[in-house]
């Protein structure tokens, strides 16, 4: 299926999400993640500071902000820093994202783990964006182990049609789905 008629699908999809069911997927998914061996053995970790049509990473990160090293990204130009996350220390950037303040960047080499936020994903771990290719470009240079997060609808099961530049996860969750992307 084609990106743009992706980004309709998901979008038309996700106005019908209550408060409730939103809370439920995000719990869902995180207490997944919480399991996983990529995640317990991880200390610095790259999460994604949730808009409202997102998977919240809000009660997560607040869980384990004092227990993990958490960094967020932010929009420079048409790249993407890295800096620490403190709760504090947080002011709202391009696109209406909460980003962390100060000059603090970090290098994505120093980054374990790396969860993902998507317009949708499919089985093979590619994965849809918001079109700005913001991630495509980290991620490019990243070996951190690539989690990505969602709703079971954005797990597209007829596949996702691909371009040179995507870069795959290496594992995707949703509330009913973890799965696990074999390399060749
Ligand atoms: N929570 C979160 N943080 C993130 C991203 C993200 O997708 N989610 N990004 C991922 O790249 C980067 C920021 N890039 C973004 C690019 C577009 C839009 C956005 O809201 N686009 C609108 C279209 C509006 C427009 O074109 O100006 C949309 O998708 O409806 C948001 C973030 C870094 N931080
Ligand atoms: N590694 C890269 N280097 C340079 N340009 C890139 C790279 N990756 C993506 N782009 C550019 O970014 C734009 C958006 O790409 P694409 O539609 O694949 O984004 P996306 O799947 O929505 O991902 P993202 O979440 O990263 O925005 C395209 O014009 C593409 O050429």
């Amino acid at each position: 299926m084609n990106k743009d008629d992706i980004r309709r699908r998901i979008k038309a999809r996700k106005t019908m999400l209550d408060a409730a069911e939103k809370n439920s997927a995000a719990e869902k998914v995180f207490s997944i993640l919480e399991k996983t061996a990529a995640f317990m053995l991880a200390d610095r970790i790259l999460m994604y500071h949730s808009l409202p049509d997102e998977l919240s990473t809000h009660k997560f990160i607040d869980r384990w902000a004092s227990k993990k090293h958490f960094y967020l990204p932010r929009v420079n130009g048409v790249n993407l820093d890295i800096l620490p996350y403190d709760e504090t220390r947080l002011s709202l950037g391009s696109f209406q994202i909460e980003e962390p303040t100060g000059d603090d960047t970090t290098d994505i080499n120093d980054i374990e783990l790396i969860i993902v936020p998507a317009v949708a994903y499919d089985r093979q771990g590619n994965r849809v964006g918001r079109g700005k290719g913001y991630y495509d470009r980290l991620l490019t240079g990243s070996k951190a182990t690539k989690i990505g997060v969602g709703y079971d609808f954005q797990l597209i099961e007829e596949g996702i049609d691909t371009d040179p530049h995507d870069v795959r996860m290496d594992v995707v969750i949703t509330e009913s789905h973890h799965i696990v992307i074999r390399r060749k």
